[in-house]
């Protein structure tokens, strides 16, 4: 950066990138690059919803419940409405799995390649508090034949199977960061051009870092090991970093290392995130730039959904932090080895 430069907006739009991604591929036909390019749009009619949803009568509960049992906020809704209303008019994509919807969202479109599986709204808490939200996203190929009916071999596919996933992260700039399996990269929005610029290229997470995020008002109610976990970053003085918005967590982690984690307890006994709709996406993300995601004991991208809106605990970011973690389950296993295996010595 020189001073010459300073204050000069950086030149590769998204459409741009896209573009010459594309040209990577002599076989690509274009339906993703236009389905990233869809995602983009409703993420930039999302944040001018989010920057002023306190004048057009947008903030607050919108006086419903979601298939979680969670008060839905107006913007969940909006936002869920905006992007299946952005995918539908693509014409890219063929079905629908949304936070918001307890079903499949089919589209009905023979056409559509893809499925898409999103938050449309994460961090919801956050809304009306001015504090950092996002969008995530995850892509994946039809499976079924075209023209009939989806399947679950459609919508119940493991992470390592997404062709594309990312988020839009609504805070002091809006980003969208995302990977279709070539790295990751992130696109700052410039709202006087409504245009995504590339401004974090090839993003690689630090391997190692000194910043834990995690709930600490369940943790009476973690396993031994989390415990354990969290007294060795304690030990170590990391700093703790929680801001309640998964995306905003993840994010800060991704950029300066870290571990943000969200574990089973009495009051979400398989974790509270959502395996298909927040976790994959996030997986892809950072083992693309060098980090890790795990529920413990298994890579999330390993894992077979069985249920659209099943949750998993997550523990994710700087690969030697999520190993570090992991150990503390492998020890904790180990010493409760059943005493039948010690016999067999
Ligand atoms: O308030 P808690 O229990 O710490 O949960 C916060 C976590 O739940 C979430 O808000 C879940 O996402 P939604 O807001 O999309 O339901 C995450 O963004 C966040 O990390």
């Amino acid at each position: 950066m020189t001073k010459e430069n300073l204050g000069l907006p950086v030149g590769t739009t998204l459409d741009r990138f896209i573009k010459r991604k594309q040209d990577d591929f002599p076989y690509a036909t274009g339906e993703l690059s236009q389905l990233l390019r869809d995602i983009a749009l409703a993420g930039k009619i999302i944040n001018r919803e989010i920057t002023r949803c306190g004048l057009i009568n947008l903030a607050g509960a919108f006086g419903a419940t979601n298939v979680q049992g969670e008060e839905q906020q107006k913007l969940d809704v909006v936002a869920n409405i905006r992007f299946i209303r952005a995918l539908r008019n693509g014409g890219e994509v063929c079905a629908i799995i949304s936070e918001e919807d307890e079903g499949i969202i089919d589209l009905e479109n023979p056409n559509g390649k893809y499925v898409v599986a999103m938050d449309p709204l994460d961090g919801s808490s956050n809304i009306d508090v001015n504090v950092s939200i996002g969008t995530i996203f995850s892509i994946y190929r039809r499976k079924s034949a075209p023209g009939g009916p989806i399947t679950d071999e459609d919508v119940l596919q493991k992470g390592s199977e997404q062709v594309a996933a990312g988020y839009l992260l609504y805070g002091t700039s809006s980003i969208l960061v995302y990977t279709t399996g070539y790295g990751v990269n992130g696109f700052t929005y410039e709202p006087s051009l409504g245009e995504f610029f590339l401004s974090h290229q090839s993003l690689k997470s630090p391997e190692d870092g000194k910043i834990y995020s995690v709930n600490e008002g369940s943790y009476n109610t973690f396993e031994p090991a989390v415990k354990e976990y969290i007294e060795y970053c304690k030990s170590r003085e990391f700093s703790g970093r929680y801001i309640g918005s998964l995306v905003a967590d993840f994010h800060r982690n991704l950029m300066k290392g870290g571990i943000y984690f969200y574990p089973a307890s009495a009051k979400a006994p398989n974790g509270k995130l959502r395996l298909v709709y927040e976790c994959n996406a996030l997986a892809f993300i950072a083992e693309q730039a060098g980090g890790a995601a795990t529920d413990g004991h298994q890579r999330i991208l390993d894992i077979t959904p069985t249920k659209l809106h099943q949750r998993t605990p997550l523990f994710i970011g700087s690969k030697k932090m999520v190993e570090q973690a992991g150990h503390f389950f492998k020890q904790a296993t180990e010493h409760h080895q059943p005493a039948a295996a010690v016999t067999s010595l």
